[in-house]
C-alpha cells in the first residue's frame, strides 16, 4: 500500500501559495485493510477514510464511469488493482491531476499538470472530464480564483464545457451544489471571471438567464460608456469585490440591474422603472438557486433603491425618510452602509468611472445620523403613546432629516 498528497495541496504547493486543506490518496489497499490499521470509514458514495492520527482524509484509489444523466449516475470501482495513473485520470484538471509521494516527497505527474501550472492553463485531464457537470462550475471557479496569476481555460476544455452544457446536464446540477460554487466564487479576489465564462460556454443561460440576459442590452453611452449591460454588471461586480469582502454586497452588486433584462426593446438605452422590475427577477434566482437571506435581502434593496441612492442630494426630505423606512435603517442601520458600497461600485463599475468620487455617501450618512438621533425616550416623556408615537418619531425624523439637509447643502454651496 502507498499514499499520495493529491488535488489542490500539490497544485497550491508548486504555485507556492499557502495550502489550506489537504487530500490524501491510498493505491493497493482494501478498505478492510485500512479499518484494521485504525483508519474511520467516512465516505457516504466513496471509499473515504479518516487517519487514525492526523485525522487528514485518505480516499482509495478509484474510477468513475457515468452510467445516467446527472450528478447521481455515477459507478465507482475501488479495488488495490487500481493504479494512481488511472486515479489522476478521472480527475477534472491537469493541474490537480498530480501527486506526491508521502514518503519519498517525489511528484507524479503523468498528465502534464506542472507544465499547465507554469504556462497557466487549466485543461482537463481526459474524455471523462464531460462524466461530471459539476466540473463546469469548477472550472469556472478555479479560473476566478487564479485569474489574478493570468491563468487560461485551454480552447479544447471550453468545447467539452459547451457540450455538457449543450447536452442538458447542468439542469441536473441541485441548487445546493450551484449556489455552494457560485458563493465559493463570490468570495474569491476576483469573481467577475467566473460568471463571465459561465456565460461564455452557455452555463450561464441555463442556471441564471436573469444574469445571462444582460449582454447585449444597451445603456445610455453618457452615463455608461461601456455600453453592455453584462459588461456593465461584471464591472460592477469587479469593483465591489474592491470594496468589500463581503458575499451580500457582491452578490447584490451582481444583480442590482437585473430589472433592464425586462426593459422594452422599444425604450433602450433607457431602463425606465428597472429598479422595480427587477424584484421579481431577483426573487426567482435566489429561491431557485436557494440564495441565502443576507445575498437576497442587500440584491432586493439594492436594486429598489440604487437609483434614488445616487440621486441622494435631489431627494426631497420624505422620500429620504421613505428611502430610510425602506431599508429599515431603525432596526438595521449597518444596511445603509452595505448599500452604499454597491451603489459606489455600480458608479466606478462604467469604463472611465474607476475612481470616481461619490459624495452621496457622506450626505446620506450625514441625514441618517440625525434621523437616528432622535431622542426617543424624550418623546415617551412628553407622554406620546401608540399611534401618536408613532407620529411624534416620524415627524421628529423627518424634521432632523430636513434640518440636516439644508445644514449640510449650506456647506456644500
Ligand atoms: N468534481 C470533482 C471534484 C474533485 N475532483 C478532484 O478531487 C480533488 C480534490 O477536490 P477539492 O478538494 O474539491 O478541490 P481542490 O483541487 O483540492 O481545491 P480546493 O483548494 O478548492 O480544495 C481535486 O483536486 C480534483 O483532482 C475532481 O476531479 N472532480
Ligand atoms: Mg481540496
Amino acid at each position: 500500500m502507498k499514499t499520495y498528497l493529491v488535488g489542490g495541496a500539490v497544485r497550491d504547493a508548486l504555485l507556492t501559495l499557502p495550502v489550506k486543506d489537504r487530500d490524501y490518496l491510498v493505491v493497493g489497499a482494501t478498505p478492510e485493510q485500512l479499518l484494521s490499521q485504525g483508519y474511520q470509514s467516512v465516505g457516504k458514495d466513496f471509499p473515504v477514510f479518516l487517519h487514525p492520527q492526523t485525522k487528514q482524509e485518505y480516499a482509495l484509489a478509484r474510477t468513475e464511469r457515468k452510467q445516467g444523466q446527472g450528478y447521481t449516475g455515477f459507478a465507482c470501482y475501488f479495488a488495490p488493482d487500481v493504479t494512481l495513473e488511472q486515479d489522476l485520470m478521472r480527475r477534472d484538471l491537469t493541474i490537480n491531476a498530480m501527486a506526491q509521494d508521502e514518503q519519498s516527497g517525489e511528484i507524479f505527474d503523468p498528465y502534464g499538470g506542472e507544465d499547465d501550472l507554469q504556462q497557466r492553463i487549466l485543461r482537463h485531464v481526459s474524455p471523462a472530464f464531460v462524466e461530471d457537470p459539476l466540473r463546469v462550475l469548477r472550472v469556472a471557479r478555479f479560473y476566478t480564483r487564479f485569474y489574478p496569476l493570468g491563468f487560461k481555460v485551454a480552447a479544447e476544455t471550453k468545447l467539452l464545457m459547451q457540450q455538457l452544457v449543450e447536452q442538458g446536464e447542468m439542469q441536473h446540477l441541485t441548487a445546493e451544489r450551484v449556489w455552494q460554487e457560485t458563493a465559493r466564487a463570490l468570495s474569491e479576489q476576483t469573481p467577475a471571471p467566473y460568471f463571465e465564462l459561465l456565460h461564455e460556454v452557455g452555463a450561464l443561460a441555463v442556471l441564471m438567464p436573469e444574469l445571462d440576459k444582460l449582454w447585449g442590452i444597451p445603456n445610455p453611452p453618457k452615463w455608461h460608456p461601456e455600453i453592455d449591460t453584462g459588461v456593465h454588471c461584471m464591472l460592477v461586480l469587479a469593483q465591489s469585490a474592491l470594496l468589500s469582502d463581503r458575499i451580500d454586497v457582491r452578490f447584490a452588486a451582481l444583480c442590482h440591474d437585473l430589472g433592464k433584462g425586462e426593459t422594452p426593446v422599444e425604450q433602450w438605452p433607457a431602463h425606465h422603472g428597472h429598479e422595480m422590475l427587477g424584484l421579481p427577477l431577483i426573487e426567482n434566482l435566489c429561491q431557485r438557486l436557494r440564495v441565502p437571506n443576507d445575498c437576497k435581502e442587500l440584491a432586493l434593496l439594492a436594486s429598489q433603491y440604487h437609483q434614488q441612492i445616487h440621486k441622494a442630494q435631489e431627494l426631497r426630505s420624505v422620500t429620504v425618510q421613505k428611502l430610510f423606512d425602506g431599508i429599515d435603517l431603525w432596526r438595521r442601520p449597518e444596511r445603509l452602509e452595505l448599500l452604499l458600497t454597491c451603489c459606489i461600485a455600480d458608479l466606478r463599475g462604467r469604463t472611465g468611472f474607476e475612481e470616481a468620487l461619490y459624495p452621496q455617501a457622506d450626505y446620506l450618512r450625514g441625514l441618517a445620523k440625525a434621523a437616528r438621533g432622535v431622542d426617543i425616550k424624550a418623546l415617551v416623556a412628553q407622554g406620546f403613546v401608540g399611534e401618536a408615537m408613532k407620529e411624534a418619531v416620524k415627524k421628529a425624523r423627518l424634521d432632523a432629516i430636513s434640518t440636516t439637509k439644508r445644514e449640510l447643502q449650506q456647506t456644500a454651496s
